[in-house]
């Protein structure tokens, strides 16, 4: 796997901060899902999230992406981009890609023509597939399958992809966007251990040229992410800090890791 696709402005020296929230709050019903959550993402980072069902994560994704508006707090981007003035398409244009937790790729177009297809962005499916691309698109679909260890299927219709193979290809789709923000939810849901391994160093690997955010619940990917660990509990942040530390947080026991 070699590193590919820079996302610009990734090391600007003035920036703060790639994602911050700050008294975020969402009711739904009268019931806080999210309560009073701040979280201040660096440029650069990767982050992990977890805990219980129902803790808010989805949640969170969904404010960040536009897809639900908090009823209070601040969600900026990038420092100064108030996120909450933009819709979802919106916000993926300005560099901030999710992957959900299930895969959206095309299975009866091959490997390489489903990225191509992601490249391309809202054209479609027929201006993509008949369009040429110029040399410089082509190393960049071939670099991106070749990032997410899929050089040998690049061929291959994605419908003949295992599951992990199809989450990679998910994820490869979303980094040929260039975005500078990217978004994981639960990718290693289903994954055999090998498959979870595999994807936690791709993440790593993405993460070089990426700020990376990732929702997952198996702490054996989430240890071998080897990165800062932020706790949500009840919509806000029940702790936050290295694994081994958070681990050990008698709260973060009792409400999750003890289950
Ligand atoms: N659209 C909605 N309408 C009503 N309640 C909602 C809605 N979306 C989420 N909730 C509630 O908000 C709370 C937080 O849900 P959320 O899905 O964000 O948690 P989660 O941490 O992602 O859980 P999981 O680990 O199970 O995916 C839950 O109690 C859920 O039932």
């Amino acid at each position: 796997m070699s590193a590919v696709v820079k996302s610009p402005g990734f090391h600007s020296a003035e920036m703060q901060s790639m994602l911050y929230l700050n008294g975020v709050t969402k009711s739904f019903d009268g019931f806080k899902a999210i309560n009073n959550l701040s979280l201040d993402i660096a440029p650069g980072e990767l982050r992990a999230i977890i805990g219980p069902n129902g803790a808010g994560k989805s949640t969170m994704m969904d404010i960040i992406t536009g897809k639900t508006r908090p009823d209070s707090g601040q969600v900026r981007f990038r420092d100064s981009i108030d996120l909450t003035q933009y819709d979802e398409a919106d916000i993926a244009n300005l560099g901030i890609g999710r992957k959900f937790q299930k895969p959206t790729v095309v299975e009866t177009l091959s490997v390489w023509q489903n990225v191509e297809l992601a490249l391309a962005g809202t054209r479609s499916v027929l201006h993509a597939l008949f369009h040429t691309l110029s040399s410089e698109q082509t190393d960049k679909v071939n670099d991106v399958i070749k990032l997410v260890g899929l050089k040998e299927k690049a061929g291959d219709i994605a419908g003949s992809l295992s599951h992990g193979q199809k989450q990679w290809l998910e994820i490869g789709m979303l980094i040929v966007q260039g975005p500078e923000l990217l978004l994981v939810d639960e990718p290693a849901a289903g994954m055999t251990d090998h498959e979870t391994m595999e994807t936690a160093a791709l993440l790593k690997e993405i993460n070089k040229d990426h700020t990376v955010v990732v929702v997952e619940h198996d702490m054996d990917f989430i240890k071998a992410l080897d990165s800062k660990v932020t706790v949500l509990h009840e919509g806000s942040v029940l702790a936050e800090g290295r694994l081994e530390v958070v681990s050990a947080n008698p709260r973060v026991i009792e409400v999750y890791l003890g289950r």
